[in-house]
């Protein structure tokens, strides 16, 4: 339908208050999400000026590529790698590469395996400048766009058209709260992995009380650091939960990884995926054309047609996606006989947590070696230790992550951040929140955000924070649900119908009451809140562990050491003596 403008005008002012003064709180619920509209609300060259900047900052994410490393032949008299060499004819090979490397599965896995520091470095810096810097222009513009919307919906910015979500005044502020919770188990973990990487590397490339370098954690973005579990494994020799040589060793093919998925849904008396989801779905990567990677979950709105696009690879961590994929498709499934539109989750984090929550379950040695992927598993303090300790590589690691993303947008929306400080903002986010530094110096030429999926996607992120604390609730409930009894890490839904009823309940609703009923339906009337005691309580063993590993330690990370550790490796001499006497200034002033 297109909207003239006199058209939307009339439809903002007949909205804006007829319906508020209906009596009937469903009815009344309907037309508060109805009457918003989003960016449908700009005049139409705006809008589409703004959808074309998405499709662009997608596209130029999505085809990025970079060469590939070449240790032997660009190298600077100090033995740097010379990155600027990449795009220069130089007599050793006539001419520049030819970027041929893509993020998924190329990049990802070999920021996952390489234990080169100087090959993880090139790959760190050469994917931002392939992926981020060439869209820092349009995000600012796609920034102004998006904020004139929002305030043409009542919004004062995109970042509270983003948090109204979630329904509660004060959001923000139960976001931060819940991180300041949930932070010094953060830096326990953090002071550990540090640890290891210096014994690894050496404290020339980590410092033993700085932040940690961000190429070095396994992952493109350090969001998460399962990869980096064979260097830094309490027990190494022990049970080991990482089940990728087993699938492999097995056979299983992605078909066949996601029937396992699927098999334990249907276990809690959970829908079966659809005859279409089967015929539909992208489970692979094809060979014959170029699709976006990055996985997803599809509801096409008609009951019938529900669909995952993933390019499977047989590893764990992709195991662990299946059942995440899957389960938007579970939740997309059960509130399908709701209204249109309530079909949607009780907020964006319980549509993030509803696969991670059966995975919690399904990555458990017990689990593992009850469907064959496990040998011999012991109830040893070692083998808990070593699964706790693989699960908060992703799920503690993930915390400051999942909740800086947002922090840094909304604070971009909200105008506190600018163009002359888009990326040192980011930055210092980075620093001050994750303990993690950039391998390379960084400038206001840089757009490292841009470098990462959701926000060239524009996709909102503090979901995932809340789903990384909510899904630790839904784990308490639905195990005791399960009558299970012992610590809560040990937990096993699995073919627990009682457990499944109550899930069904919960999820069932879809956005048709506020989460927080839906939490206390979850909770049978306990609580209406996100509540850190349940992840908590599950890394309970895990936390008095790792205090006593780091006796001696600094817990945290003296934020100047970044700054100190990048002037000496990136080749002082490039730098002029100014911009050194600047920063020696600074530390001067700093440590006064
Ligand atoms: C039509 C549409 O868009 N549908 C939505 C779903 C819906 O709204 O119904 C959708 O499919 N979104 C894609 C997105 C994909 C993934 C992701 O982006 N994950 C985050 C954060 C994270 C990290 C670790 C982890 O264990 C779990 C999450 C990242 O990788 O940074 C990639 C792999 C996992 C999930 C997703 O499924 O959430
Ligand atoms: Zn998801």
């Amino acid at each position: 339908m297109i909207w003239s403008d006199f058209h939307r005008t009339k439809w903002n002012e007949a909205t804006n208050f007829a319906w508020k003064n209906f009596t009937t709180p469903t009815v009344r619920r309907m037309f508060s999400f109805l009457t918003v509209l989003g960016k449908a609300a700009l005049p139409r060259d705006k809008l589409k000026e703004l959808t074309g900047l998405l499709q662009e900052m997608k596209t130029t994410y999505s085809v990025a590529k970079i060469c590939r490393y070449d240790a032997r032949l660009r190298r600077l008299p100090s033995g740097d790698y010379d990155y600027d060499a990449e795009f220069e004819a130089d007599d050793d090979n006539q001419i520049g590469c030819i970027p041929t490397l893509p993020l998924e599965p190329h990049l990802t896995q070999m920021m996952a395996n390489s234990r080169d520091p100087d090959e993880l470095r090139y790959l760190w810096r050469a994917w931002r400048e392939a992926a981020g810097k060439p869209i820092r222009q349009k995000y600012l513009r796609f920034v102004e766009l998006s904020n004139e919307a929002a305030r043409l919906n009542g919004f004062s910015d995109a970042g509270e058209y983003w948090r109204s979500d979630y329904e509660i005044d004060g959001f923000r502020e139960e976001v931060e709260e819940l991180w300041q919770k949930l932070s010094p188990l953060y830096q326990q973990l953090h002071a550990y992995v540090r640890a290891k990487l210096v014994e690894k590397y050496g404290e020339e490339v980590v410092p033993r009380r700085g932040p940690i370098p961000a190429h070095l954690l396994g992952n493109m973005w350090a969001q998460t650091w399962t990869n980096v579990l064979d260097m830094t494994i309490p027990y190494p020799g022990r049970t080991s939960v990482d089940v990728t040589n087993a699938l492999r060793i097995q056979g299983y093919s992605p078909l066949a990884m996601f029937r396992l998925a699927e098999e334990f849904f249907t276990s809690l008396g959970l829908e079966p995926m659809p005859q279409t989801f089967w015929q539909r779905s992208m489970i692979q990567k094809p060979t014959d054309r170029e699709v976006v990677c990055h996985a997803s979950a599809w509801d096409f709105c008609n009951g019938r047609d529900y669909r995952i696009k993933q390019c499977t690879e047989v590893t764990m961590e992709h195991l662990v996606t299946t059942h995440h994929e899957m389960g938007h498709i579970q939740y997309d499934l059960l509130y399908r006989n709701q209204p249109f539109i309530f079909r949607d989750g009780a907020n964006p984090g319980f549509h993030e947590a509803v696969g991670d929550v059966l995975a919690l379950s399904a990555s458990t040695p017990r689990h593992l070696q009850s469907v064959g992927l496990l040998g011999n598993v012991d109830d040893s303090y070692e083998t808990d230790i070593n699964f706790l300790f693989a699960m908060a590589l992703d799920k503690i690691a993930f915390l400051p992550f999942g909740y800086l993303m947002d922090q840094w947008r909304w604070e971009v929306f909200s105008g506190d951040t600018t163009s002359s400080n888009l990326n040192n903002r980011w930055w210092e986010l980075r620093l001050g929140v994750q303990g993690v530094s950039p391998p390379v110096p960084r400038t206001e030429e840089d757009f490292d955000p841009g470098a990462k999926f959701h926000v060239p996607a524009n996709v909102p992120y503090v979901r995932y924070f809340v789903s990384f604390v909510v899904q630790f609730q839904f784990h308490a409930e639905l195990c005791k649900a399960a009558g299970h009894e012992g610590p809560l890490h040990r937990c096993d839904i699995y073919r627990s119908v009682k457990a499944g009823r109550l899930l069904r309940n919960v999820l069932s609703l879809g956005k048709s009451r506020p989460w927080t009923e839906a939490l206390s339906v979850l909770t049978s009337g306990r609580t209406n809140k996100l509540d850190v005691e349940p992840i908590l309580e599950y890394f309970g063993p895990l936390r008095t562990w790792l205090e006593s590993q780091n006796r001696g330690e600094l817990i945290g990370w003296r934020e100047n050491e970044a700054i100190v550790l990048q002037v000496t490796r990136s080749n002082a001499s490039l730098i002029t003596g100014a911009v050194l006497a600047v920063i020696a200034l600074v530390l001067l002033v700093a440590l006064v």
